[in-house]
């Protein structure tokens, strides 16, 4: 099943991107990994990629970088083709599997890839950077002393030191304890607000809500559903508990939008324009006519939900 909610423009300028791709398609051996996915990621701009294990998402990932090769189908890489040294060292990436030198400091690290990127990095910056990840105080230590989630973190870091303009995240909280999320999830928000463009895979749908701008979700290798939350979650709506109504209120109501009733709550669907005065204005009038008004909440269904509904409408085959 193909949702298709916003599939992205194939031959819209891959310039504008901090990466396009059109028709990926990989296999190994037999089995299709990645059948035909387009997808891309707007400068400055936070995309989230979900999908079910085996979905081919860390496929993708490396077919962007240019670690794997694909089949079928092309790439730009901040405009340039995958395999140029100029778009690769302007790209951050913590890989799903990491692992780094266990004889090196976390500083060498750090050192070692800011030169990889042809990027110098002082002392104060890998420090910055360090903290940033929740590692200050680390620099001297050898990183074969460190734990797993002091591991993800130093990728983290190693993500960010070159002073990337693009950033790919493959699961990085998936060895985090919940402050290493939280700490995370600000790394993205500060990568977004300084204009950084960052692609991030995770299972932590909640976390992906919170920080993305737009979905693509891949399901046996096709892109399932593509867009903005707004787009994937459909209408906003309104809960409202309510006692004494009249009829007049009931018409109130529905001037809103449609209205649906069980026992006192009645939802309403809210107009697609995002209008701020409308809720305060409904809640005044109610008042006015008398309504005892016991709860207005607002109600949209989670990205979860939605992921859940499509994931299951295009069960059937192995992973
Ligand atoms: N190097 C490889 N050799 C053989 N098969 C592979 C290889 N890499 C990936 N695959 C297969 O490709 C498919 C997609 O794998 P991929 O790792 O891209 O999925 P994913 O969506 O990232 O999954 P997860 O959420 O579990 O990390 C799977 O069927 C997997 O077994």
């Amino acid at each position: 099943m193909i949702l298709d909610v916003d599939v992205p423009t194939v031959g819209k300028s891959s310039v504008d991107q901090a990466v396009w791709c059109s028709g990926l398609r990989k296999r190994f051996g037999r089995r299709p990994a990645v059948q035909g996915v387009s997808l891309e990621v707007g400068r400055g701009e936070v995309v989230g990629l979900l999908g079910p294990n085996g979905a081919g998402k860390t496929t993708v990932i490396k077919m962007l970088l240019g670690l794997t090769h694909p089949d079928a189908g092309d790439v730009r890489l901040l405009g340039r083709p995958v395999t140029d040294p100029a778009a690769r060292t302007r790209v951050g990436y913590l890989p799903e599997l990491f692992r780094y030198q266990p004889w090196l400091t976390a500083a060498e690290v750090l050192t070692l890839h800011s030169r990889l990127a042809h990027r110098g990095s002082s002392k104060q910056a890998r420090h910055d950077c360090l903290a940033k990840v929740g590692l200050a105080g680390r620099a001297d230590d050898r990183v074969g002393g460190f734990s797993k989630g002091m591991q993800q973190r130093l990728g983290l870091a190693i993500a960010l030191v070159a002073d990337p303009e693009f950033v790919i995240l493959d699961e990085p909280t998936s060895a985090l304890d919940p402050l290493g999320r939280a700490d995370v999830r600000d790394i993205v928000l500060d990568l977004k607000s300084r204009g950084v463009a960052v692609l991030l895979n995770s299972h932590l749908i909640g976390e992906v809500e919170r920080v993305c701008d737009r979905v693509v979700i891949l399901d046996h290798g096709e892109v399932a559903a593509s867009g903005s939350l707004a787009e994937l979650l459909g209408q906003r709506e309104l809960k409202l508990h309510l006692t004494g109504v009249t009829p007049s209120a009931e018409n109130r109501l529905a001037a809103l939008g449609v209205v649906e009733r069980a026992g006192d709550w009645y939802t309403v669907a809210l107009p697609a324009e995002d209008d701020s005065t409308a809720v305060p204005s409904l809640v005044r009038d109610l008042v006015a006519d008398g309504i005892e008004v016991h709860a207005v909440e607002p109600a949209r269904i989670s990205l979860e939900e939605r992921l859940l509904g499509i994931l299951r409408a295009d069960q059937g085959g192995d992973r």
